[in-house]
């Protein structure tokens, strides 16, 4: 077994073929081989980059022209769907500096989406936050098709890589799926980072995004050729952050709080940021595969895990620990979500 640990801090971000994963046809032996690599990388990082994915390139750059031409709209018509119009389902346009992620504004606009229920499904009937129906803008008029498909998609990629994870903590390949994602809770967003200053007047950095860990399960992240996403390294208390450049053709994989959670530490929702020094624009398109709204997250009992017990609050960005807290993970998001946009909190929740 790999015994590498965050704190031995790292230098890179590994490369991980998980076609095994994805096929039909593979041999048991050759989806653990896999699932050690998966396992080796959530143990030390906490991400990897995934190639051999089988996620249509078409489809992707597809999704890649239609999102750079909404986000070239005049500011008015990407308006037409801001979020406050979303009501509950938390869904729609946000302008520049529109969202805090740790206190301060983001330097980026972007479009959230989630999986599209109808007024009739039982969560939306409930008026479960964070569940409803999608705004698409009527411009470009392909985007609809193309997020819904490239949805699609990245939940049967994230089922697959789900089971990885399973397989590499000695699990049931179907431990996840049975127990938080038979239903899982599905967000995507597509980011615009507009290039500018490093550093605002009164001195504090500008971040795109800034520093924090994301909060469900497992992220997965297209991003376009600019560069600029970063990770946090810590070796004997120095800080380092490492760069996660774009590489062609893959996904940037990362563990999120839940899983954190599941492991008590072992595997780490590692603190990330973002800073766009490109000079032009930079598009991302996180997609968060997350348990389902109503389920209380457990940790795992497994010998892969034998003697984990993790309190980091003291070390986290937001100083909370994901291991003390009660509840379901409609409310862990919740509480998260209400933070990252305080106005609409109070508008429509
Ligand atoms: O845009 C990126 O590269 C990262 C975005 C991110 O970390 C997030 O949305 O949680
Ligand atoms: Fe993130």
């Amino acid at each position: 077994m790999n015994t590498a640990s965050a704190a031995d801090g790292f230098d890179r971000l590994p490369v991980i073929d998980v076609r095994a994963l994805t096929g039909g046809s593979s041999s048991a032996a050759d989806r653990k081989a896999v699932a050690t690599q998966i396992g080796a990388a959530c143990r030390e990082s906490g991400f990897f980059y995934a190639v051999g994915h089988g996620v249509d390139a078409g489809l992707q750059s597809h999704l890649e022209d239609l999102s750079r031409r909404f986000f070239a709209l005049p500011l008015e018509d990407k308006l037409a769907i801001r979020m406050a119009l979303g009501g509950r389902a938390w869904r729609g346009y946000f302008p520049v500096g529109g969202e805090l992620t740790s206190g301060r504004p983001d330097r980026k606009e972007g479009l959230y989406f989630g999986s599209e229920l109808g007024p009739g499904h039982p969560l939306v009937r409930a008026g479960t936050p964070l569940h409803g129906a999608n705004l698409f803008p009527r411009e470009p008029s392909g985007l609809r098709d193309a997020v819904l498909a490239y949805m699609a998609a990245l939940t049967q990629l994230s089922h697959a890589l789900m089971s990885g994870i399973a397989l590499s903590l000695e699990l049931a390949e179907d431990y996840f799926a049975a127990r938080y994602t038979a239903d899982p809770l599905v967000l995507f967003r597509i980011f615009n980072y507009p290039p500018g200053d490093d550093t605002a007047e009164d001195g504090h950095p500008i971040w795109g995004v800034g520093e924090h860990t994301d909060y469900g399960m497992l992220t997965l992240l297209k991003q376009d050729e600019a560069g600029g996403l970063q990770v946090k390294s810590r070796q004997g208390g120095q800080v380092r952050w490492v760069e996660a450049p774009p590489v062609p053709g893959s996904f940037v994989c990362n563990i999120g709080d839940m899983l954190d959670r599941m492991t008590r530490g072992v595997y780490r929702s590692t603190p990330h940021r973002v800073q766009n020094r490109a000079g032009r624009d930079r598009l991302s398109w996180p997609f968060f595969f997350d348990p389902g709204w109503t389920a209380a997250v457990r940790p795992i009992e497994s010998p892969a895990l034998a003697g984990a017990a993790a309190d980091d609050a003291s070390e986290r960005w937001d100083r909370q620990s994901v291991h003390a807290f009660q509840g379901t993970y409609g409310d862990y998001l919740l509480g998260k979500v209400g933070k990252v946009f305080p106005d609409l909190k109070t508008e429509v929740l």
